[in-house]
Parts: structure tokens; sequence; C-alpha cells
């Protein structure tokens, strides 16, 4: 493998993971292709069981490979996972603080872990409080703690020795909306401060708040990838009108060749339109059905998000 230009915090190629289970083979990641740079905010966005988190695994050294290889911050995961472990902070879904020790010793017991001076560990861990603004929780012990300040504790930890990549794995669920808009502040300020960030999310709305880019993920592949924006004018960058109606679809006439309009898609008795230019659309289907004596039992409409991206490349709802 050719070396990585200085400034690609990750690469991988093809990465795969198949599990091997008592009721059989679990193809996790089947083929993953990354590249982030220094400095910038990736997520991996797709629904549960997509394989957001077992590619973070392998990117982190504690899922092995089962082929493919990825290099991050230069070093191979594979090869040199104590050279990798020593570059990158981890923040897993699962709160894996210490409930014996206060907020200071989880941060300060970090420190001396990776090598600190007992005074340069207290200084850092103290620096951390103030910056995920838990002074006022320093003596408590992580089980007294909200699940925001928990995690926020828990992210202050995977930075005590400052690492150049911060992965974080679905930071945000199950924390109520405010919690997760504060957290998402604190994110913010951190990149800004130059800290690349790697998120898994299944939350769509997390990722457009959030990323520079995107990468789609589902049943173990990427299905598109790019920034927001550019996945936004890509092929699902249109309003997605689903209508159902209480009997067959009627005949919708031209709609299929109109401007504005790239697929109408009929499953049972519900219509999927997507169209650059969806007014007044709703009226003539719900008149289209009345004309041929069916009427209309639920309708929704989604802008052009990322979701509508979602949709328009596999067909299917988002399943969070
Ligand atoms: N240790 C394991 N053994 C067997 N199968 C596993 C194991 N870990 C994950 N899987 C399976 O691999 C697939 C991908 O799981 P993974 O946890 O990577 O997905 P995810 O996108 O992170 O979803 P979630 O957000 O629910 O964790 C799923 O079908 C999951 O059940």
């Amino acid at each position: 493998m050719t070396e990585p230009p200085p400034d690609i915090a990750i690469g991988a190629v093809d990465l795969h993971k198949t599990y091997t289970s008592p009721r059989g083979d679990v193809p996790a990641v089947q083929g993953i292709d990354l590249d982030v740079r220094q400095g910038e905010f990736f997520g991996l966005l797709g629904p549960n069981g997509a394989g957001k988190s077992t590619t973070i695994g392998m990117l982190t050294t504690l899922v092995v490979p089962t082929s493919g290889s990825a290099r991050v911050c230069g070093f191979d995961v594979e090869k040199q996972p104590v050279e990798v472990k020593r570059r990158i902070g981890m923040v897993s879904q699962n709160n894996t603080l210490d409930n014996d020790l206060t907020a200071f010793e989880n941060l300060e017991f970090r420190g001396r872990y990776f090598g600190m001076s007992a005074r340069d560990a207290r200084r850092r861990a103290e620096e951390l409080l103030e910056l995920f603004n838990l002074t006022d929780r320093r003596e408590g012990n992580p089980f007294e703690m909200s699940g925001g300040q928990a995690k926020r504790l828990m992210i202050g930890r995977a930075l005590v020795h400052r690492p150049e990549v911060l992965f974080l794995d679905e930071p945000t669920a199950g924390l109520d909306p405010q919690t997760r808009v504060n957290l998402w502040k604190i994110l913010r300020e951190l990149q800004k401060a130059g800290q690349t960030i790697v998120l898994t999310t299944h939350y769509m709305e997390e990722a457009e708040a959030l990323c520079d880019r995107v990468a789609v993920v589902d049943h173990g592949k990427i299905l598109a990838s790019g920034t927001v924006e550019e996945l936004k004018g890509s092929a699902g960058a249109e309003t997605v009108l689903t209508v159902a109606y209480d009997g067959s679809v009627p005949d919708l006439g031209g709609l299929r060749e109109r401007d504005g309009i790239s697929k109408v898609e009929l499953s049972g008795n519900q219509v999927r339109v997507f169209a650059h230019e969806a007014d007044g659309l709703l009226g003539e289907l719900v008149a289209l059905g009345t004309s041929a004596g069916v009427s209309v039992t639920d309708a929704s409409q989604l802008r052009p998000s990322l979701e509508t991206v979602f949709l328009t490349l596999t067909g299917r709802e988002y399943r969070e």
C-alpha cells in the first residue's frame, strides 16, 4: 500500500468483517473504503445494524478485520495497534465510566494510564472538567450523573491524552433533545479547536448538523458519501411524496413523464413520487383518487434531506 498523504487521518481500503456465530456467518461490513482528513468532522450514518459500530471497531483496533486494511494516523490498525491506540480517543455507546471513582479520578487515572506524570494528569483532569462544564461534579461518581453529564465525562476522558482522532459511537443515543443539542455545541467547539472527529449516528439531523462529510451505510456497504450538500444535490435531492389510498392506486395519467418528476413507485395501494417540483402534487393525487372512486387515507411529504437521499438510494424508509 502506498503511503497516504500527510493530512489524511484515516484511510481504509475494502474493509470486511464477517462475524461467525452459532446461527451462521454475519457479514457485518462488506467492503468499506474511507478517507478522513485531519480536522474533518466525518459521519457514518446508517440505521441500526448497518455495520457502523463494526467499522469503528476495526478503525479503533477492537475488531480484527476479516480482510482489507486501514491506517489511522499513519499506522496500520492490524500491524501497529499500539501506535494507533496512542493517537485515538474512543467513546463507545455504553457508559464505561468507573463508578467507584469520582469524575476527577476517572480523568486523572486515564492520564496516568497514558503515562502522564501525577502533576500533569491532575492538571489535565482539571482542564477537562472545566472544558466540559463538570467542575461542580468534580467529586461526584458517574452513577449520580445525568446521561448528558456522563457522556461529557466520557468524551473528556477520551481526550485526556490529546488524541489526534476522536471516535464517537452514537454519542447522543438515548439523550433528550436539549441535551443532544448541548452536546452538538461542545462537539462543534472541539472541531473548531482542530480536533478530527469521526462519529456514527442513526440520526439524520445529527449528521446534517455536525458533519463536514458523511458516508451513508446500510447492510455493511457505503451507499453514498460526500458533503451533506453534495448528497442532497445528488440523486436524492427531491421532495418525496407518499400517498396511500383506500383502494387501488388510480391511473396517474402522464405523471411519470412530467418535467420535475423523476420517479414514481407503486407498492400495493400506495404511490411514492420523487419530485423536484412538488407544489400542487398532493391535491392532484387526491383529485385523481376521487375521480377513480378511492380516497386518500394517508399522506406524507419529505423535503430534500439526507432522509430522502436514503429513500432514493435504498427504496426503503429509513429504519431507526
Ligand atoms: N460480535 C458479534 N457477533 C455476531 N454478530 C454481530 C456482532 N457484532 C455485531 N454483529 C452483527 O453485525 C451487524 C452489524 O452490527 P453493528 O453493530 O456494526 O451495526 P451498527 O450500524 O453499529 O448498529 P447499532 O447502532 O445497532 O450498533 C448486525 O447484524 C449485528 O447484529
